[in-house]
């Protein structure tokens, strides 16, 4: 005997209840079959909120029933031929009646008891049934219809009545004696007590329905049939690639369907568990499915967490108290408390040091529960050993489920940081002593968040979605845009990060684009996109919540720099080749610095030094791993050494600057670069990031350009660059008599800084730079005589651009 059951949406039109037919008719000629049917999909609703309108004295009512009425002849006529409606239709109108007539009394008593609800709601599952029945013997199937209400028995608690499962066996077993065949089909949901009156067995109950069946006859397997092919590694509504689960055990079955996977109504697993009965889980839509096979010991897959789940709408009562510590009695009083306002307590954690408990119940119950614990502790509150019952709301639960995680290791450590690392604060934590189950209590609204992440995490060993927002799409900006669109395949397939950009600015519009916008069209995108206020799109990233986010600031704004903190503290990555924020006051650069520490989130500026150059990445591994750096010199700046060594006298000097602006190598201010504010920035975040507390102000900054050229606009200085044109041969002449070349040099040694134009003599290191590079020499306890080099391009978009982006992927990769 094998017992399959069909959900609502198996069963919700007469096309459904055709590939129901088909699939029974099948199983049935393998084995002997009982068929537990749901109520048509929406139906029960629609009976108790026609139930509710009569007894609220409302005539609408009769407009529900006659919907009911009219879905069920409807499909009852596609079902079946004209030539042999007449029965079917006749019962489902002697059924509506009935249902009409109870309906009337409830109007006319305006009072609808849960006994008489149980009645009402009974409908539902006893027409579809008998639709089912009709569609068979329209195609002939041999099979019995049977009233579960003679076989299932429960005691009298309407709305989910107790199961009498001795009495049920027995009423079972005697009716398939009495009846051989070999096909039954029962509707689910209903049952009857002693003095045969309906009963219900909770929402969800039909699962139950085909249990009891499969346990009372020693079933070969259960199918449940619904509406998806199995239980998922998260719910599909959520997390876009949950898939099924193939295999998994009844106990990891139990955690996850009492933990939202609505697939399974938790109660059906003890009856076939306790006999070792196979449960299938089937798709109606998708018979060729594998499912899920539910069943004592699956096999061991790839991974250590089976499945995760959510429930949302949770509120978190914590006791709190110096008065609790060693004192036994408080628990009990508290759960009697919840007890007697018939409160389920969902999660319970209780901290070591007894001066806490804390229990997570449906923010539904949180009013009665505050005031009935208050109560109940209103002498300990007025004396002062515990405190009110603190309550805290719009909270979820989302827990990892697997009975494979006890025998490893770091799984928790896992949790969290995946979590944490993506700004979850976890409000409270619970696992079982079996270790298959682990809780995080969390805000509702990182539900979503979490669930990606942990999913991620624990299943996608192929990808991990990363969301930027990008802000600036000048030469840099636009630079990176397209190397990120030539290597998202690369990123994808070799470092299994699926990156994408939700969010672009300039200084006029922002666009969000939450799937990610596609890269080749970005200025279209932005195009369309709103006129830009920061405020708003720093408030739209923390309203999409966002897994794996990174700002990108590739502007070189100072209102843009303002915001990193704000970012920061929810756990948004900040990566930076602007040098506003670390180059501002100290404090403000420590406090970004502390802030992405504290919020577990990255706080990346490499380009700030050297373009795409390692020079912030060398310096932090010299310094952790315990090297002492004593002196730095460097040539930082690609426009001055590309300015100094293409300006010979001969071309004018302002002619050789704005080459270098349109090659793409200076501020996008160039006068930063020229008056030697743009290497001052960069020694001082250099000195900065060995522990010297330096500020801008204090680095000697020896200019070579006359005052006149720093006032008023860019086109002005040009012009006074040329105005000064003999000041600047004046400077290349001294250099050049001398065999020398004059290079801009920046210094930092015992705390202090400098930057300014040197004549360089040959065989200097900074000697022979060529172009637009940089050269960093760093002299330390272990680079003592030979100083540790780093050489190369230190301006221009495209490796400025590569450096920004390997720093994304470091805060991709966390
Ligand atoms: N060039 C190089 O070699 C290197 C550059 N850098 C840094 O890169 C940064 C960018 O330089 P670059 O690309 O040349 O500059 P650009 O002037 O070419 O581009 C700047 C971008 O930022 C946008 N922007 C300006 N202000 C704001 C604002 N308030 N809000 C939003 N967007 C804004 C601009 O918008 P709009 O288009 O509307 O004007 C533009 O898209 C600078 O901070 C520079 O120091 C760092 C290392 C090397
Ligand atoms: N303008 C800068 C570019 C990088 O910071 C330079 O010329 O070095």
């Amino acid at each position: 005997m094998q017992v399959l059951k069909f959900g609502g949406t198996s069963v919700a039109t007469a096309a459904n209840i055709t590939r129901v037919i088909d699939i029974v008719a099948a199983a049935a000629r393998q084995e002997t079959t009982l068929v537990v049917v749901s109520a048509l999909g929406g139906t029960t609703d629609a009976l108790i909120e026609a139930g509710r309108l009569a007894a609220a004295g409302n005539e609408e009512y009769r407009q529900r029933l006659r919907h009911l009425e009219s879905r069920h002849l409807e499909a009852a006529r596609e079902l079946v031929p004209v030539t042999s409606q007449s029965s079917v239709l006749s019962l489902v109108k002697t059924h509506c009646n009935e249902l009409e007539g109870i309906c009337n009394g409830v109007f006319l008593l305006g009072e609808l008891s849960v006994r008489t609800l149980d009645r009402v709601m009974s409908f539902g599952e006893l027409l579809a049934s008998q639709l089912v029945a009709a569609g068979l013997r329209a195609r002939q199937v041999p099979h019995q219809w049977h009233d579960s209400r003679q076989l299932i028995r429960t005691d009298a608690q309407h709305g989910v009545a107790t199961v009498d499962f001795g009495v049920t066996k027995q009423q079972i077993n005697d009716f398939v004696a009495a009846q051989p065949g070999a096909l039954y089909v029962v509707p689910g949901f209903i049952a009857a007590d002693a003095q045969g009156a309906t009963t219900t067995l909770g929402r969800g109950g039909s699962d139950y329905t085909a249990a009891i069946f499969a346990g009372a006859l020693g079933a070969s397997r259960l199918e449940i049939w619904t509406d998806v092919s199995g239980m998922m590694t998260a719910d599909p509504r959520l997390v876009p690639h949950a898939r099924p689960i193939p295999r998994i055990s009844y106990q990891e079955a139990m955690e996850l369907s009492h933990f939202g996977a609505k697939v399974l109504y938790p109660p059906t697993i003890q009856p076939v568990m306790s006999q070792g009965i196979p449960l299938w889980i089937k798709n109606t839509f998708a018979p060729t499915d594998h499912g899920t096979l539910v069943e004592v010991s699956p096999p061991a897959n790839n991974h250590i967490v089976r499945g995760l789940s959510s429930i949302g709408q949770l509120a978190l009562l914590s006791l709190e108290g110096g008065g609790m510590v060693g004192i036994p009695g408080f628990s009990k009083r508290l759960f009697e408390a919840l007890a007697r306002e018939k409160i389920n307590v969902i999660l319970i954690t209780q901290s070591s040091s007894e001066h806490s408990i804390s229990v997570a119940i449906n923010s539904r119950d949180a009013a009665a529960a505050q005031r009935s614990v208050d109560e109940e502790f209103a002498y300990e509150i007025a004396v002062g050993k515990v405190d009110p019952l603190h309550l805290e709301t719009d909270l979820a639960i989302v827990a990892l489920v697997g009975e494979n995680m006890k025998n490893h290791s770091g799984i928790s450590g896992r949790l969290f940081g995946a979590l944490g690392n993506n700004g979850v604060n976890i409000r409270a934590i619970a696992q079982g002593s079996s270790e298959k189950n682990i809780s995080t209590v969390i805000r509702a609204q990182d539900v979503k968040k979490a669930i990606n992440v942990l999913h991620e995490s624990f299943f996608e060993a192929t990808s991990k979605q990363i969301n930027l927002f990008v802000v600036g799409v000048g030469n840099v900006g636009s630079k990176l845009l397209e190397q990120l669109a030539r290597q998202q395949a690369y990123l994808q397939e070799k470092l299994k990060l699926n990156v994408r950009v939700v969010g672009l600015a300039n200084s006029r519009r922002f666009a969000l684009h939450e799937h990610g916008l596609a890269l080749h069209e970005w200025p279209q995108a932005l195009a369309e996109g709103e006129p830009l206020h920061l405020p708003a799109l720093v408030e739209a990233i923390h309203a999409r919540n966002l897994r794996n986010a990174v700002f990108v600031d590739v502007t070189a704004s100072a209102d843009v720099a303002q915001v990193y903190g704000a970012l920061l503290e929810k756990s948004v990555a900040v990566v930076a080749c602007n040098k506003i924020a670390c180059a501002s006051e100290y404090v403000n650069y420590a406090r970004l610095k502390a802030l992405a520490q504290e919020f577990n989130t990255d706080f990346l500026f490499e380009t700030n030094v050297g373009a795409g150059l390692p020079v912030i990445g060398t310096l932090n591994d010299l310094l952790r791993s315990g090297d002492v750096v004593n002196r730095i010199e460097a040539v930082l700046s690609g426009t001055l050494n590309f300015v100094f060594n293409h300006y010979d006298g001969k071309r004018p000097f302002a002619e050789v600057v704005r080459q270098a602006q349109l090659e793409g190598y200076t501020e996008p201010d160039p006068r930063l670069d020229l008056s030697g504010t743009d290497v001052a920035r960069k020694i001082l975040i250099l000195a900065r990031e060995t522990g010297e507390k330096l500020e801008m102000e204090q680095i000697h900054n020896v200019s070579f350009l006359p005052d006149s050229c720093m006032q008023g606009s860019v086109e002005d200085f040009y012009e006074q660059l040329a105005v000064h044109e003999e000041h600047f041969q004046g400077l290349y002449e001294a250099a050049a008599a001398q065999g020398k070349k004059l290079k801009f040099v920046a210094r930092y040694a015992g705390g202090k800084a400098s930057v300014g134009l040197q004549s360089i003599a040959p065989g200097h290191d900074f000697y022979a730079l060529h172009g637009k590079d940089n050269a960093v020499l760093f002299y330390t306890n272990r680079y003592a005589e030979q100083p540790l080099v780093i050489k190369g391009a230190g301006a221009g978009a495209e490796v400025t651009a590569s450096g920004v982006f390997a720093d994304i992927i470091r805060a991709a990769r966390g």
